[in-house]
């Protein structure tokens, strides 16, 4: 297993794009794949780079205060809770690895999700966490330990939407397992080579669904009835792309009844629950709420433009205020982003922008500038929109208001782009610009949505401005 330990840390997650070939289906955000006519249309985020993004910016175990929602589908089950990694008996090499990673106790989602995880006979479950929180570590910790090394053959398969992310489970895998030298996992992904002619040995897959269709169906490598456990991440992502959503149900209807379903993903829209429910039998449900961003104490405006080049002035204006701390700008569209950046860089102001045209690893650059200061001001689309938590900002600017396909208010990302988690403190500032009737109407509703006063600021009054700072 070492040497696998170094195939993954060789691995440069960041500067690989999100694959653009037939086993990764885009869903319109990539770079690679749409360089042409996106930049006058609404960008948006792609879920598995977003994913990936939050991963790798991730720093360290999300504590979280909020409660387990747990629901027993089966009654034979056997629920409770473990507050040390020892209680849960596992093999001492794995409790080891656990250790060296610098686990000292599970975490919350841990402490409910492996005895179950872990019991026998297995348990299918279904887990939400948000990210960070610890799925990976506890489903790993589940794939490790029900290999039985004395067979050679695959036992478990674990499914990611992407290369990067299979290779970040892996590379877990590896680093849990690193005391564990007898079992061998190997990367089903864009790339691998395999001998057609004989069959796989290694008793772990994780990889992609396309290829893990094409080496246990098509090719024949290995036997999907002899899987024992079947791990589904970042499910929400896997069930809501057409893709994927027919190459997971293709390989689990090919598993046997006996194979334990794990299914982890930090959300789940009530269509990918009632799915997932359909196909898991009797499983556990593990929910741990996402701590929700709310509005309070967040002072929102809204300034009156006649256009462009009026919200560019607007912006200008309340440049002094909204540089003193960090100030994310957010516009509808690539090219209203790069307008708006370039227009301000040529007024000297040092401005970041991160937008869908940018690949992962460029994407990376970006925040990891912004977050240590470098920039003051970062200009950005819904790319950024969700999930991606940056502490130190206190100021947002809509420099276009979120909107739907239909030109509606889009009240969600409204709330995910200004709106702050308890985590993260609460005060802030969002401010509105508005050009014309149709984006005042828009912002009328979301104001009516929320239930909160968004006030009238002329950036044309310097007394006005002084307002936002206090
Ligand atoms: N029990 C633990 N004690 C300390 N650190 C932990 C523990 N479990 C996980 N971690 C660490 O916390 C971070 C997040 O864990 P993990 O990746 O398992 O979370 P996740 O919920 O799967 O997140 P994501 O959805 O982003 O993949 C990682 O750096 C991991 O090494």
């Amino acid at each position: 297993m070492t040497d696998w330990v170094k195939i993954a840390a060789d691995q440069e997650i960041p500067k690989l794009k999100i694959s653009s070939d037939s086993d990764e289906p885009a869903q319109g955000g990539s770079a690679a794949q749409t360089t042409t006519n996106k930049d006058n249309e609404p960008d948006v985020a792609d879920p598995a780079e977003t994913s990936l993004l939050i991963k790798i910016l991730g720093k360290g175990l999300v504590n979280t205060k909020l409660s387990l929602d747990v629901q027993q589908k089966n009654p034979k089950s056997p629920l409770h809770s473990v507050k040390t990694f020892e209680a849960l008996h596992l093999k001492p090499e794995l409790l080891k690895g656990i250790y060296a990673m610098g686990f000292n106790t599970p975490s919350k989602i841990q402490e409910t999700a492996l005895p179950t995880l872990l019991a026998d006979p297995p348990q299918n479950m279904i887990a939400q966490s948000q990210s960070g929180t610890g799925k990976t570590a506890a489903f790993v910790l589940a794939m490790l330990s029900r290999v039985n090394t004395d067979l050679d053959h695959p036992q478990v398969l674990c499914l990611s939407p992407t290369y990067e992310l299979a290779i970040q489970t892996g590379e877990v895998a590896a680093r849990m397992g690193q005391f564990c030298p007898e079992i061998k996992l190997r990367f089903a992904v864009r790339g691998e080579e395999v001998d057609r002619n004989s069959k796989l040995t290694e008793h772990i897959l994780i990889g992609t669904p396309g290829k893990m269709l094409d080496w246990g169906l098509k090719m024949r490598l290995f036997d999907m009835k002899k899987i024992r456990v079947f791990v589904l991440d970042e499910a929400d992502v896997m069930i809501a792309t057409q893709g994927h959503h027919d190459q997971c149900i293709r390989i689990h209807k090919m598993l046997s009844q006996q194979c334990q379903m794990l299914f982890f993903s930090a959300t789940y829209d009530k269509e990918v629950m009632d799915f997932a429910r359909l196909i898991v039998s009797e499983p556990t449900i593990i929910r741990l709420m996402r701590e929700e961003e709310s509005l309070d104490n967040i002072k929102q405006y809204y300034v009156n433009c006649k256009n462009e080049e009026g919200k560019y002035n607007a912006i200008q204006n309340i440049y002094g205020c909204i540089s003193i701390g960090q100030a994310i700008i957010f516009c509808h569209t690539r090219k209203a982003a790069a307008w708006l950046a370039a227009k301000m860089t040529a007024d000297g102001h040092s401005v970041a922008v991160l937008s869908g045209d940018l690949t992962v690893e460029q994407r990376l650059a970006v925040l990891d500038r912004f977050r240590s200061g470098q920039e003051k001001v970062l200009i950005t689309t819904n790319v950024l929109s969700r999930g991606i938590d940056i502490e130190q900002v206190t100021i947002v600017v809509n420099f276009d208001l979120p909107v739907d396909l239909r030109g509606n208010a889009d009240c969600e990302t409204y709330l995910h782009r200004i709106g702050r988690t308890g985590r993260f403190g609460k005060s802030g500032i969002a401010i509105n610009l508005i050009d014309g009737e149709k984006s005042m109407t828009v912002c009328r509703t979301i104001e009516k949505h929320f239930q909160k006063d968004i006030l009238y600021l002329n950036t044309d009054n310097a007394d006005d401005i002084e307002k936002i700072g206090t």
